[in-house]
């Protein structure tokens, strides 16, 4: 079980600590983290923000448990260096085109959502974002325009196999829910979005089992907040993806609280919060690791088939958070590392 640990910036560091304290308190067997740097940290020691011993570690690990990456002081450097490129670049390199971004409501957070009561906790949903093509990795770049305006352009593209095989993911993984599919697009101006929907629907033929229907981005926008439990698996590229797991975040209650798995076609995969590096609290011990300790779950789960501790993980956090434990995004005063103690104790109870 050998881990490449890449904790990253801002608060990436305080709450991987915590999230490798609890993978240690589950004494499981031939656990090796092997620790690198990547993002801001990455490019003042080494220059790069994915130095190639950190990408060498990534590919050579069965699993990646990433933090996150952003520094404001170096947000000025050149494309090739900003230090977002180096999650991209891992995730490119590592061929994990499917990001799953579970959402579900968590007992004793439905009144601090936002949401009605009864409507936040029939939350309990799986976001499929593609993660290797659209916008973030389409042409780009700044020119001038005939007028001699500056433009700024990022080509939105996506070919038809890049949209079957997240479709298989998304299909396969509502056939091990409750069998409905939502692809959320936006095919009425776009004509990847087109496109997508007519793949998406060739590629249902397969999953007769599997209820399909399409929605648009803006609408679901709308969908998640107005009625959440109305959603099993939501299917959607890169960009509409992100922002949508984000938004849905609020929905349960806070950003610290939903992890990531990037997965590709083989068991290695990398495992993150679907947060930043959120430098406004960075250094202050106060970020929420609830969603770093659920992504070492799914590492768990999905790299090493390992369900018992995945679940065990997953039964602890949702225990100390049904205690009260909360941290300050969710209206509490818990630190970090009490929130990380908490969990570490419920772990090995
Ligand atoms: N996967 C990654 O490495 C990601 C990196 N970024 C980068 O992170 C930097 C900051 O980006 P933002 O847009 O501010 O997004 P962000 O997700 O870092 O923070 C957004 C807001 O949520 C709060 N927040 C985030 N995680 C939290 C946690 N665990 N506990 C409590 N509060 C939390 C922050 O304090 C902030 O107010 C930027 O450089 C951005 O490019 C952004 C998103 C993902
Ligand atoms: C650098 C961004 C693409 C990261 C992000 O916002 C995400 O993956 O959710
Ligand atoms: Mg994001």
């Amino acid at each position: 079980m050998h881990i490449a640990v890449l904790a990253g910036d801002g608060i990436g560091q305080e709450i991987m600590v915590e999230a490798v304290r609890v993978l240690e308190a589950l004494d499981l067997p031939g656990l090796r983290l092997d620790h690198a740097d990547v993002g801001g940290v990455a490019y003042r020691k080494h220059g790069h923000p994915l130095p190639p011993e950190t990408l060498d570690l990534a590919k050579t690990a069965d699993a990646v448990l990433f933090g996150a990456v952003g520094d404001p002081e170096l947000d000025g450097l050149r494309r090739e260096l900003r230090v977002e490129s180096a999650i991209l670049g891992l995730r490119k390199e590592l061929q994990l085109f499917a990001n799953l971004r579970p959402a579900n409501a968590f007992a004793g957070l439905e009144n601090l959502s936002g949401l009605k009561p009864e409507i936040a906790s029939a939350i309990d949903l799986l976001i499929v974002r593609e993660l290797t093509g659209d916008v973030y990795f389409g042409e780009k770049g700044q020119r001038q325009t005939e007028d001699g305006l500056r433009q700024g352009y990022d080509v939105m593209a996506y070919d038809e196999s890049e949209i079957a095989r997240i479709a298989h993911v998304a299909f396969k993984a509502a056939q091990g829910r409750k069998g409905k599919l939502c692809s959320v697009d936006k095919a009425n101006v776009l004509q990847t979005s087109v496109l997508w929907r007519a793949v998406v629907e060739e590629v249902a033929a397969e999953y007769p089992d599997v209820e399909l229907s399409h929605m648009y981005v803006d609408n679901a926008a709308m969908q998640l907040v107005r009625n959440p439990g109305q959603f099993d698996v939501i299917v959607t590229g890169n960009l509409f993806g992100d922002i949508l797991s984000d938004q849905a975040s609020m929905c349960v209650g806070s950003i610290g609280l939903l992890a990531s798995a990037s997965l590709g076609e083989g068991t290695k995969g990398q495992y993150e919060p679907i947060h930043g590096s959120a430098p406004d609290i960075a250094g202050q011990g106060i970020a929420n690791p609830m969603a770093m300790i659920l992504s070492a779950a799914m590492m768990l789960r999905h790299s090493f088939a390992d369900e018992t501790n995945a679940q065990r993980i997953e039964k602890a956090v949702s225990t100390v958070l049904a205690d009260g434990v909360l941290g300050h995004d969710l209206g509490g005063s818990a630190s970090t590392s009490a929130i990380g103690d908490a969990v570490v104790a419920a772990v090995q109870k």
